[in-house]
């Protein structure tokens, strides 16, 4: 671990210096792409003003013959493209792959000024994200860049959620972290082929009535899977300043169980998921934003606390110094994303007036 005077320290020479705050920018979806993928490659225009980040994928669900072909075409496409205020991220191949190298080199030096994220997959503990930090700075270094790529890690194996708060502080270029249920499950030898969601298996019955005859029925109920990791990881961000994200919901089909498992991140403090298909970035818009009556609420008990102590009464809800600052939360994130997102901001304004009528 470097010290603690060292930790702003450009880690090669001529690199920029490292950031002190993750900038909170709106990523309520990170819509994945194959830039390889002639197909999706073409929709990238339309696509990237509905979206919050646009993610380059070259890892997973790129076949290992399409590698380069991916690569380059993230490249191509990063330099033909206006982004606007949409951010540009990339998941590079796993750092024990024989394509990770290329893939920082090569990018780094060919569109790092384009690139927000780096996302780095199966990182099991803080030497990964030390490797990439010391890399990338390099890599700055020799491009010229004058603001650094951050890093989001995916936490997607049994060591990363056993190292995860150490993760979390590895370095002021980390920008935050998703869940990663698939590759998860696996490495955890866990018995669901899903990618997130529940498991129809994972329950808890309710005990059998008083007096009903055996074989009466007793109802179950589904449990979260994914509630203990997320919660930890939640915990290991806010401690360090960065960003939670639930990951990939795979059964693209079923758009309810998908706004489910975002809604349950987004209620534990996740500020986005990953979107696999077009199908599902309105539902993470939807999830992710807070709702426009939750709005109204927060900007009521903040202006009825004035200076934010004290004790007063809203409706029969008894409101304080920490519900001043829950509801901080939620309109201080509601301000943000209105600034992106005109309709939104009408939403809440129009909310906001009807409660105070
Ligand atoms: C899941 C898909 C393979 C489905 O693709 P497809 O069968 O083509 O679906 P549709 O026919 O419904 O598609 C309709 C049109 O939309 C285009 N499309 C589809 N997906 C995207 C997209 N993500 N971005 C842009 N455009 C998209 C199709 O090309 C169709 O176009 P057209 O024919 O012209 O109308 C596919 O959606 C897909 O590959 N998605 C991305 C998958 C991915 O990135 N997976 C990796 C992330 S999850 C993961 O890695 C697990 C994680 O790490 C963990 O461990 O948990
Ligand atoms: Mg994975």
């Amino acid at each position: 671990m470097r010290s603690a005077k060292d930790f702003f320290r450009p880690l090669a020479v001529g690199a920029p210096a490292p950031v002190r705050d993750v900038p909170f920018r709106p990523s309520r979806m990170i819509h994945f792409f194959d830039p390889g993928n002639e197909k999706m490659a073409a929709k990238v225009p339309s696509i990237a003003p509905k979206v919050d980040v646009l993610l380059g994928n070259l890892e997973d669900a790129v076949p290992a013959d399409r590698k380069e072909a991916a690569r380059a075409g993230l490249v191509k496409i990063a330099r033909a493209t206006d982004f606007g205020d949409t951010q540009l991220w990339t998941r590079v191949n796993s750092l024990d792959s024989p394509w990770a190298l290329d893939d920082l080199l090569t990018l780094g030096t060919e569109i790092g000024g384009k690139l927000d994220v780096v996302m780095v997959p199966k990182v099991e503990g803080a030497h990964d994200i030390h490797y990439v930090d010391r890399l990338l700075a390099q890599i700055e270094a020799k491009a010229g860049l004058t603001r650094p790529i951050l890093v989001h890690a995916i936490l997607e194996t049994a060591a990363g959620v056993g190292n995860v708060e150490e993760i979390a502080a590895a370095s002021p270029r980390m920008q935050g972290m998703s869940l990663g249920p698939a590759d998860l499950a696996a490495s955890r030898r866990m018995k669901t082929t899903r990618v997130g969601g529940g498991h129809p298996g994972y329950l808890v019955r309710e005990d059998p009535a008083p007096g009903a005859g055996e074989g009466a029925p007793r109802p179950t109920y589904q449990q979260d899977l994914w509630h203990y990791t997320i919660a930890r990881m939640v915990d290991a961000c806010a401690a360090n300043g960065i960003l939670p994200y639930y990951g990939p919901f795979g059964d693209i089909q079923d758009v309810t169980g998908c706004e489910d498992q975002f809604r349950n991140a987004f209620l534990l403090g996740c500020v986005g998921a990953w979107s696999l298909h077009p199908v599902q970035i309105d539902i993470a818009k939807r999830v992710f934003s807070p709702a426009p009556e939750d709005v109204a609420w927060a900007r009521r008990v903040i202006a009825a606390m004035g200076d934010g102590t004290g004790a007063v009464m809203i409706d029969g809800k008894m409101q304080d110094d920490a519900t001043y600052k829950q509801c901080q939360v939620v309109a201080g994130l509601a301000d943000t994303l209105a600034a992106r997102d005109p309709e939104l901001a009408g939403a809440y304004a129009a909310a906001t007036e009807e409660a105070a009528r």
